[in-house]
């Protein structure tokens, strides 16, 4: 199946770079994992389809640390037919204390031969870390990851220019909870843009009771809806930032 056609003009060629995509699913309630954060599928088949082609449209994709332990996640596009695809997007792991363990399957896919296009990881950790990161940095450069110690606090606002020297033109952000309210909720990057380009949110039809939401706050970043896609029985809600995207993302 090939990409729902409206995802062909979210990010155009004279987008701003680097884009910033926010993207995540939610349950009606607004819950985005179950009781003691487990990792809950609330995206049906045909809007996991479609966070797929997102995920192959952008150069990079990052979670937290929190959710890379959490949910173990592969952050691939393998449900994508490969003769269709053309990019496997780099994952990026905010992980100020380097907590992502070297077992992670985000490494073993790099040795899965059902996997050949799979990306080692890179972890971007505090520049100031002790000599214990040293032990930790050199088990997880020892299954292949590459750590890149960017300054701690406000990573959020120096992000782009972080992404600009690692050569990430596009990045898909995928959460988790604390990552997401961060996101909605810190206004601008250092140089006084808003961070995210793009907001893409399902909305499954389901209700999850004591679940974990994102932590409530102002969202700072100023939203234009731009259509609300039907998928299966999701509906994937779509906006951009006003301020940076008006006149260039259209649909
Ligand atoms: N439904 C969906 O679409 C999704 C759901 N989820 C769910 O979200 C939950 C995980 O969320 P959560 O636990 O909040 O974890 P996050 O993935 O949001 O990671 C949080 C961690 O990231 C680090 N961090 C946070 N802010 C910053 C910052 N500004 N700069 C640098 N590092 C930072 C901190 O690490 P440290 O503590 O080491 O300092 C913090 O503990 C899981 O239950 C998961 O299933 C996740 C993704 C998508
Ligand atoms: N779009 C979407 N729908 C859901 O129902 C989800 N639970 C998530 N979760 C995100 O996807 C990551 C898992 O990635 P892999 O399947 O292992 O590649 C998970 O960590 C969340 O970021 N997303």
């Amino acid at each position: 199946m090939p990409a729902p056609a409206f995802l062909h003009s979210l990010i155009p060629h004279n987008a701003p770079t680097p884009f910033i995509t926010l993207t995540y699913a939610q349950s009606l309630d607004a819950k985005i994992a179950g009781p003691g954060r487990r990792q809950i599928q609330l995206s049906g088949e045909e809007s996991m389809l479609m966070t797929h082609w997102l995920r192959s449209m952008h150069e990079g994709i990052m979670v937290g640390i929190g959710t890379a332990v959490n949910d173990d996640p592969r952050l691939n596009v393998r449900l994508l037919p490969t003769e269709e695809h053309t990019n496997t997007p780099q994952p990026i792991i905010l992980d100020p204390h380097l907590r992502l363990p070297p077992s992670a399957k985000l490494f073993k896919t790099l040795r899965d031969p059902e996997t050949p296009h799979a990306k080692a990881p890179w972890i971007l950790c505090r520049d100031d870390g002790d000599s214990l990161f040293d032990e930790r940095r050199r088990a997880l450069e020892s299954v292949g990851g590459r750590i890149v110690p960017v300054p701690m606090p406000n990573a959020l606002s120096t992000l782009p220019r972080i992404l600009d020297e690692l050569g990430i033109n596009s990045l898909m952000v995928e959460g988790g909870a604390q990552i997401i309210h961060q996101f909605l909720t810190t206004p601008t990057s250092e140089d006084g843009k808003p961070l995210v380009d793009l907001l893409v949110v399902t909305v499954a039809p389901v209700l999850v009771p004591d679940g974990l939401a994102v932590p409530g706050g102002e969202t700072s970043v100023d939203f234009e809806h731009l259509r609300t896609e039907v998928m299966g029985r999701d509906a994937v809600m779509i906006f951009r930032g006003k301020e940076r995207c008006k006149g260039v993302v259209q649909l």
